[in-house]
């Protein structure tokens, strides 16, 4: 059988990763995909640098859109990243050139994605993009083939394994943020910009695609609602330890009559959901779908090894001559949905305020929180030491987002209340 030629470009960890899967599995995945596998071109920056990878007789290309145009190559692979710039010219060009496109690029995906699945449609070709989103869970295979016949009403999870290796470590050592962070970029599991990963942005893109493939819907990504965990401190793991829950940042997109609400935030999680349990570089995916009822995955969602695994599962497919639309059906078929904002969302809060202890402080801050219907679960104070500062935990009933916002700006008005409030949401149990 005729060789499947591929052409690769960004040798990063994932490109470096690629490469080594497929010279290392080589028989195997011939024989699973009915023919064999090989790299016959790639572009990077730099040609010389040592990535344990052999390059000899590969066409190079210092331009990756070379590889678009190459008659050696039948498959366009773009490990480069970033929604901009190269990756999309190459995304582009490989679609104008009639050439189907491998990517493990969620930036790309979430902010061009309905318009490139247009041009792969024109063009009779298709995006696969397995190793975008929660890395080697084959989460995109689940949702747009083993659910294809499902309603699928929400879609949730932890979806980036930086942040939840660094809230886990946190956890478990005590160790400082920014400490832990350089350990998950050694271990290759950040973003080239690592805001990306703790301001919730790459979490928001995976959710985004994720959205789109679950609901059929056009989901323009500045729809969704994101927040990083660059403020989570020391103490608001010990106290959610303490209340029965741990910290994890969640994607979530529901789809109710009201219509789709796309969010992504810490959460406490309530210690007997499976979800909670999930730690250090693993993600995890729970699907609800009409029929299949909820579909829960978890593993390694990102490094070297899981990634290059679901980009190779991806040429698999294609070698096996599996063509899936982009967004599951066509791009004309997506639905415009309602987008609920964030101000209507239902859910209980853990306040944490940072306050003087003096006489009454506690009576004005429940006085206020009345004032806005909210009703508390419980209240902690620990320590005391009088006229210094002490930290406050409420825990409120399930009330709205608009409540608690209008309720935390005139809290954080009050002489005694020294730090703006720490908001976390708390997931049902
Ligand atoms: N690392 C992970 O765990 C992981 C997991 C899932 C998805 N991803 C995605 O995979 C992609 C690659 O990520 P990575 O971790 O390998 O990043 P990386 O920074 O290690 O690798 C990217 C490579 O692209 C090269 N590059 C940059 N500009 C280029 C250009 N113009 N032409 C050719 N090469 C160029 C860089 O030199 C670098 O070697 C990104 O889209 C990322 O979001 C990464
Ligand atoms: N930076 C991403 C890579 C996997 O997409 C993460 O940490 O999850
Ligand atoms: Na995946």
């Amino acid at each position: 059988m005729k060789p499947l030629k591929v052409g690769i470009a960004g040798l990063g960890t994932v490109g470096a990763g690629v490469m080594k899967l497929l010279a290392a599995q080589a028989d195997l995945i011939a024989a699973r995909a009915g023919r064999p596998v090989v790299v016959t071109a790639v572009s990077a920056r730099d040609r010389n640098r040592d990535r344990g990878v052999k390059l000899d007789g590969l066409n190079w290309y210092d331009d990756a859109v070379g590889l678009a145009h190459d008659p050696a190559v039948d498959v366009v692979v773009e490990l480069i990243g970033g929604a901009e710039g190269k990756a999309k010219a190459l995304a582009e060009a490989a679609i104008a050139a009639g050439k189907t496109l491998v990517t493990a690029n969620k930036a790309l995906l979430a902010v061009h994605g309905v318009a490139l699945a247009k041009a792969a449609e024109a063009n009779n070709v298709t995006i696969a993009y397995e190793a975008a989103v929660a890395g080697g869970i084959p989460v995109i295979k689940a949702l747009r083939e083993g659910m294809a016949a499902n309603q699928v009403s929400r879609v949730a999870g932890i979806l980036n394994g930086t942040c939840n290796y660094i809230l886990t470590v946190m956890r478990e050592e005590g160790r400082d943020f920014a400490d832990v962070l350089a350990d998950a970029q050694r271990l290759g599991y950040a973003e080239a910009d690592p805001s990306f990963d703790l301001d919730g942005v790459d979490a928001a893109h995976k959710l985004a695609i994720l959205a789109g493939l679950a609901f059929g819907a056009r989901i323009d990504f500045s729809s969704v609602h994101i927040e990083g965990i660059r403020r989570i401190s020391g103490i608001d793991i010990a106290f959610a330890q303490e209340l029965g829950y741990r910290i994890k940042l969640l994607g979530i997109a529901e789809k109710t009559e009201a219509g789709i609400s796309l969010r992504v935030h810490p959460a406490m999680v309530p210690m007997e959901q499976p979800i909670a349990t999930i730690d250090g570089v693993f993600n995890a995916v729970l699907m609800d779908g009409d029929f299949a009822g909820p579909v829960l995955l978890r593993g390694r969602g990102a490094g070297e090894g899981p990634t290059a695994s679901a980009v190779v599962a991806d040429l698999i497919d294609f070698a096996r001559g599996i063509h899936v639309p982009v967004w599951g059906m066509a791009e004309s078929a997506l639905e415009e949905a309602r987008l609920v904002p964030m101000s209507e969302l239902n859910s209980a809060y853990f306040l944490r305020l940072s306050v003087v202890d003096q006489p009454g402080v506690l009576a004005d801050v429940t006085a206020i929180l009345r004032d806005h219907g909210i009703s508390l679960e419980s209240m902690l104070q620990r320590g005391r030491a009088p006229g210094e500062a002490v930290p406050i935990v409420l825990v409120t009933h399930e009330t709205t987002e608009a409540a608690v916002s209008a309720a935390l700006a005139r809290v954080g008005t009050l002489p005694a209340v020294l730090e703006p409030p720490a908001l976390i949401r708390i997931e049902p149990k």
